[in-house]
C-alpha cells in the first residue's frame, strides 16, 4: 500500500495569516521524483491526488493507497500521467503505453493497478470519477494549442491542452502544460481565480540555480512561494496562481471541480492586486 501525505483545505482568512514555512507546509510540494519511489500527496481541495513515480531500473506499481478506502486507487478515480523524463512504459488494464517526454496518458476509472517502467519520470494527477471514460495516450501533436502573451510583457507562451473537453473526455480532470518562448518568464499574468475549480502546478525544466516566484493568495492579499525544479504547488480555488522565473521553465497545470471549462476564469485587474 502506497502512503499518501495529506494536505488539508485552508480557507483564505487562515491563508493570509501564514508565514513562509506555514505557507510551504500547506501549499508547496517538494521531495517529488525520488528514484525508485512512488510519492503521493492528497489535497482536500476537490480530493486531488498528485505525485510522482520514478522507476529507476525496476518497475513500480501503483494500486492500493492509504486514504482512499478502496481496493485500488483508480476504483473510483481517473488519472492523468505526464512523462517529464526519458522513454518509459505505463501499463494498465492489459494495455501498455510507450511514453516519451511530453506525452500525457489518461487512464479512466476502473483501470486497476498501474505499472511504471523504463527511464520515465512520471508526474501524476488523480481526481474522483463517476463513470468510465476511455483511456488514451495523447501526443503533443494531438493536443490543443493556445498561444498567449507577448515578448514585450515577457509572457509569450503556448498552453498545450491534453485533458481538455476538445481533446480527451474526462469526468472532471483537466491537464496540460505551458511552454515559453525564449526570454518570456511570466506565467498566468494577467492572473485569474476560478472558485469553481482548484488547480495544481508542477514546475519543471528549470536550471539547478533557477527559481520561479509563484504568486498565490486572494488578489488583494498576495503571497509568494519560491519554487525549484520539479516542485509542485497546490492552488486553492480562492487563490491566484501565477509565477515569474529567474530562468526558463515549463509547468504542468491540472484542475478539478465543478466544470472543465478552461475559459471559465475571473480575470483580476492589475489595479486590484496587492
Ligand atoms: O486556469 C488555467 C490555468 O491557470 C493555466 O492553464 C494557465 C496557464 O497555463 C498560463 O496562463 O500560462
Ligand atoms: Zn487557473
Amino acid at each position: 500500500m502506497t502512503p499518501v501525505a495529506i494536505r488539508h483545505a485552508i480557507d483564505p482568512a487562515t491563508g493570509k495569516t501564514l508565514d513562509t514555512q506555514a505557507l510551504r507546509d500547506h501549499f508547496h510540494v517538494g521531495d517529488l521524483f525520488q528514484p525508485g519511489e512512488i510519492k503521493l500527496v492528497y489535497s482536500h481541495y476537490d480530493r486531488m491526488i498528485l505525485g510522482s513515480v520514478v522507476p529507476d531500473g525496476a518497475p513500480l506499481t501503483l494500486d492500493k493507497v492509504d486514504n482512499t478506502g478502496t481496493e485500488s486507487l483508480l476504483e473510483r478515480r481517473e488519472i492523468g500521467v505526464l512523462n517529464i523524463g526519458g522513454a518509459g512504459t505505463v501499463s494498465a488494464a492489459g494495455q501498455s503505453y510507450a511514453m516519451e517526454a511530453g506525452d500525457v496518458l489518461y487512464l479512466g476509472m476502473g483501470s486497476g493497478a498501474v505499472e511504471f517502467a523504463g527511464e520515465g519520470r512520471f508526474y501524476l494527477v488523480s481526481t474522483p470519477a463517476h463513470r468510465v471514460c476511455p483511456s488514451r495516450l495523447i501526443k503533443p501533436s494531438e493536443a490543443k494549442r493556445l498561444e498567449l502573451g507577448s515578448k514585450e510583457t515577457a509572457n509569450e507562451r503556448v498552453i498545450i491542452q491534453f485533458l481538455h473537453p476538445d481533446v480527451q473526455e474526462t469526468c472532471q480532470l483537466t491537464m496540460g502544460y505551458t511552454q515559453f518562448l525564449p526570454g518570456s518568464v511570466w506565467n498566468t499574468m494577467p492572473c485569474h481565480v476560478h472558485d469553481r475549480r482548484m488547480e495544481a502546478y508542477l514546475y519543471f525544466d528549470l536550471g539547478a540555480d533557477a527559481r520561479v516566484f509563484h504568486f498565490m493568495g486572494r488578489p488583494e492579499e498576495t503571497r509568494h512561494l519560491v519554487m525549484a525544479n520539479e516542485e509542485a504547488v497546490i492552488s486553492p480555488p480562492w487563490s491566484i496562481h501565477s509565477g515569474a522565473g529567474t530562468g526558463s521553465y515549463t509547468f504542468c497545470w491540472a484542475m478539478a471541480g465543478d466544470n472543465a471549462d478552461f475559459t471559465d476564469m475571473d480575470m483580476v485587474a492589475m489595479e486590484d492586486l496587492r
